[in-house]
């Protein structure tokens, strides 16, 4: 089975359940508080306040209640990252893929937060955001300067997105309640 497969079988598994949790991590100003507003109310703001600590944001799409822990991602809380990540349905990692200068960073967070034991085996979503930017580099170039060929103890999926311009968050959101549809009824 391709890695794509049982990405889908794994979600289709969470939408049997009609609910999840995710965390979103990212260094600070990769836009994850973006996301969130993205697939909540549609809004976008350029003057964004950084998030202190964490906040907690419940979206329901159809049958699907998901809750969001949406962290800090400036340096002094990113040792917060790995209690929020444990026990979620998986993990979203937003990426400035605008700011060539972030990745190394960012990946050596990433990598750092996902040898930890209590996270083993969480999927993990990238985002790779800004690409409306004429700087942003491409999805491939997210794959290989995130070093996500080398993470094999779960399930890795990249999207590449603007929150400014809503691109790909439609599609992210309509095929993620495509599958709950498809799901049999919980009990
Ligand atoms: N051009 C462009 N700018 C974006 C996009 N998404 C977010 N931004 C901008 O990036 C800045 C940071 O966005 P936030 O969503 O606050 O970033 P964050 O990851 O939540 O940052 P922290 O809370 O500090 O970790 C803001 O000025 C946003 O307007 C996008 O798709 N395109
Ligand atoms: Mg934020």
């Amino acid at each position: 089975m391709g890695m794509w497969d049982s990405f889908l079988n794994w979600l289709r598994s969470l939408f049997f359940k009609q609910e999840m949790e995710l965390s979103l991590i990212g260094l600070q100003n990769a836009g994850k508080t973006s996301f969130v507003n993205a697939i909540s109310t549609g809004g976008y703001s350029e003057d964004m306040i950084p998030t202190v600590g964490f906040n907690m944001r419940k979206v329901t799409k159809g049958n699907v209640t998901i809750k969001l822990w949406d962290l800090g991602g400036q340096q002094r809380f990113r040792t917060m990252w790995e209690r929020y990540c444990r026990g979620v349905s998986a993990i979203i990692c937003v990426v400035d893929a605008a700011d060539r200068d972030s990745i190394p960073i960012a990946r050596s967070e990433l990598h750092e937060l996902l040898i930890k034991p209590s996270l083993t085996g969480i999927p993990l979503l990238v985002l790779g955001n800004k690409i409306d930017k004429s700087e942003a580099i491409s999805k491939q170039a997210v794959v290989e300067q995130m070093g996500l060929e080398h993470i094999k103890d779960r399930e890795v999926c990249c999207y590449m997105i603007s929150c400014k311009d809503s691109i790909n968050i439609d599609v992210v959101m309509d095929w993620l309640i495509k599958y709950s549809r498809r799901a049999p009824p919980s009990s």
